[in-house]
């Protein structure tokens, strides 16, 4: 199958909505082309590189969801509605049966956010597969930047926390060794967290009107509430005992469990602060979402995050969540 038939064949049948006006051009002319709708457009970018961000022999329709996902997830903690995004593969070879998946995970995702696929590039790589998605969105003002938390404000979480981390070890474990039934059991309660990730759309636009500052928290929970509280030029005291744990993560030692929570990233949770006023309100858009929300602490003037145990003491040495660059 050679470039051109590769995009016809699984990279062209978007049947999103903004793709059925008059004027619309998607996939095969040199660039897209729509009708921009009323509102701000937010643009988000992330890259997905083989061995980095997924092991070589993951499932590629599980891949195909998680490369459109960690974009929705920025889209989301901006409070936005998915439009539009590009995709760019760097493949070895046109392995049709992996592009016939990963195009399926892509697509379907896609489909179910109303996203429409409207261009990208393919290109051979000389060794691994790279990944790169652009994701257009919708938002209204005031957005929820990561420099807008207020003095006071609460600060809560989506979802639960710790199972990416868990299973990611796991996986880098059963390179080397046999893992135990023990550990195969945690694996598979904790895998589809780190591999098929659910972004928080419908959450973060039900949020919009209460939140102040939102973040999605792909690298982990402290280093993402570090980022905003630094944007905020603010700081927090975060109850350690008020994290949300993945239920799986009982079986796991308790400060491994911790760890796992605070500075394990891949979570694709969103992280946010609003007025104590809004409480009732963003436990219903919680439950309307189908998401749970936690309470996790507050927005302190203080530019330092203080973490503090189940006795009210001060955690010393927090763990450092991810970076590309240590
Ligand atoms: N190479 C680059 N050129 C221009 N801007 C960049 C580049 N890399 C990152 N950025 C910008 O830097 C900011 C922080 O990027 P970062 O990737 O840390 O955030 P994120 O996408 O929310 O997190 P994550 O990638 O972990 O999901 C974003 O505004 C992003 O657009
Ligand atoms: C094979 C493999 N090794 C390591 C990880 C962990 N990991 C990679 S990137 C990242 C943060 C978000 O990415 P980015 O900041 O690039 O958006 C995390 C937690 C993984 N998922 N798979
Ligand atoms: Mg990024």
């Amino acid at each position: 199958m050679d470039e051109f038939a590769l995009i016809r064949q699984y990279f062209s049948h978007s049947t999103a909505s903004i793709a059925k006006s008059a004027s619309y051009v998607g996939v095969g002319d040199d660039c897209a082309a729509l009708q921009p709708p009323q509102g701000e457009l937010v643009i988000c970018k992330d890259v997905l590189i083989e061995g980095r961000h997924f092991f070589s022999d993951v499932d590629p329709f599980l891949l195909g969801h998680k490369a459109l996902a960690v974009n929705l997830s920025d889209i989301a903690a901006m409070a936005a509605k998915p439009i539009a995004c590009l995709l760019g593969l760097a493949l070895p070879r046109a392995d049709e049966a992996w592009l016939e998946a990963f195009s399926r995970g892509f697509n379907r995702l896609a489909e179910r956010y109303d996203c429409a696929l409207v261009g990208g590039d393919t290109t051979r790589s000389d060794a691994g597969i790279f990944i790169s998605v652009t994701a257009l969105g919708l938002a209204q003002q005031p957005l929820p930047l990561r420099a807008n938390a207020q003095i006071g404000d609460d600060l809560w979480v989506s979802g639960d926390l710790g199972s990416p981390n868990i299973a990611l070890g796991l996986l880098l474990k059963q390179q080397q060794a046999s893992l135990s039934e023990q550990e195969l059991a945690l694996l598979a309660a904790t895998r589809l967290r780190l591999e098929q990730p659910e972004p928080q759309v419908h959450l973060g636009q039900l949020l919009r009107p209460y939140v102040h500052a939102m973040i999605d928290i792909s690298d982990g929970v402290l280093q993402d509430l570090s980022h905003l509280l630094t944007a905020s030029q603010l700081g927090a005291i975060v109850y350690a005992e008020q994290l949300p744990m993945h239920p799986a993560l009982q079986a796991v030692e308790a400060k491994h469990a911790l760890e796992a929570v605070l500075a394990g990233g891949d979570e694709y949770q969103l992280c946010f602060s609003a007025a104590p006023d809004y409480r009732r309100q963003i436990e219903q858009c919680a439950l309307q979402a189908g998401t749970a929300v936690q309470r996790i602490g507050q927005i302190t003037a203080a530019r330092e995050l203080i973490l503090l145990d189940a006795a009210g003491q001060v955690v010393e040495n927090l763990p450092q969540g991810f970076n590309h660059f240590p």
